[in-house]
């Protein structure tokens, strides 16, 4: 049976996971340099986790700091097939309070200044991202949530903003008016990248807070995300016992929305015209077509 490896991103308020049997830490590098902290395996209801928590262990890495490649490569390289992101979010409706685990199914970008792509001058590539979740993945993560009696919202669109200040109340009102549902800093560029690396990528974005929007005049701050914070993390360890143990008896087969294809017919740069530097730290997540 092909099995799962399951790569886990842990965002604010999650920077370990506690529990896994055979646990091994390994400090890796990659063509993009060192990930956000040294990856941490083990089983959990025997599927391999490979975790790595996105700010660092001590949460000293900001969102504009963040190694995303070397996150996604460093994943890549340790053999994950597919990867869930464990967000903080803040909500942009009223239906969604804190507490709430919404499973993202679109993003807009709003994020300035970051590297967005493996890819670039001698060797480019453009792969589609109409669809950025693997759906699969995403469902699977919200049926183990609302089995655990979580209060799951499956699909939203999550709005990446670069921060690390929160928004504007005229930012938050904009992007209200724009439908979205969420907002926070990192998932973008990291579904990108993760789409690029042929990843399948889901993301669960949990509600600490209603942003600055609501006219009874609250406004987003660390210390009411942290109140919330707590709790949220203890349901998605909920989440995550209940996921991996459906995983542990179900075969992996390929990704139905042809994630794992994606880059055979993206790289528009002729073999001969690539510049083969680009091309060797490419192999890292593009061996497969190289
Ligand atoms: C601590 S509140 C702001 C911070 O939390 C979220 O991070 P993550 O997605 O890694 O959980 C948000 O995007 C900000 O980076
Ligand atoms: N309101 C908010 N804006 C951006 N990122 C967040 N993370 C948690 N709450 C947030």
């Amino acid at each position: 049976m092909t099995r799962w490896t399951l790569g886990i991103i842990g965002g604010s308020g999650l920077y370990a996971l506690d529990g896994l049997a055979d646990v091994r830490t390994e400090s890796v590098r990659t063509p993009w340099g060192a990930p956000s902290a040294p990856l941490t395996r083990g089983a959990l209801n025997g599927v391999e986790l490979v975790f790595l928590p996105r700010h660092g262990a001590g949460h000293a890495i900001p969102p504009s700091d963040i190694p995303f490649r070397a996150n996604i490569a460093a994943l890549k390289q340790a053999g994950c097939t597919d990867i869930l992101s464990i967000s903080a979010c803040g909500s942009l409706r009223q239906g969604l309070p804190p507490g709430h685990f919404v499973m993202v199914d679109q993003y807009v970008d709003r994020t300035v200044g970051r590297e967005r792509s493996f890819f670039g001058t001698g060797c480019v590539a453009h792969v589609p991202l109409a669809q950025p979740v693997c759906a699969r993945l995403a469902a699977l993560a919200a049926d183990a949530g609302e089995a655990e009696g979580l209060p799951v919202t499956r699909g939203g669109t999550y709005l990446a903003m670069e921060g690390p200040q929160f928004s504007t109340r005229a930012e938050s009102d904009l992007y209200r008016q724009w439908g979205m549902d969420v907002i926070g800093m990192t998932n973008m560029p990291e579904a990108r990248l993760a789409r690029e690396a042929e990843l399948p990528y889901a993301s669960i974005a949990m509600v600490t807070d209603y942003d600055c929007w609501r006219d009874e005049g609250e406004s987003v701050d660390v210390a009411s995300v942290l109140a919330v914070m707590q709790s949220n993390t203890k349901g998605a360890r909920r989440l995550l016992d209940r996921l991996t143990a459906r995983l542990a008896d179900l075969p992996r087969a390929a990704s139905p929305d042809g994630i794992e294809t994606c880059l055979d017919t993206a790289i528009i740069t002729p073999p001969a015209a690539r510049d083969p530097e680009v091309v060797e730290r490419l192999r890292s997540i593009a061996a497969r077509v190289l």
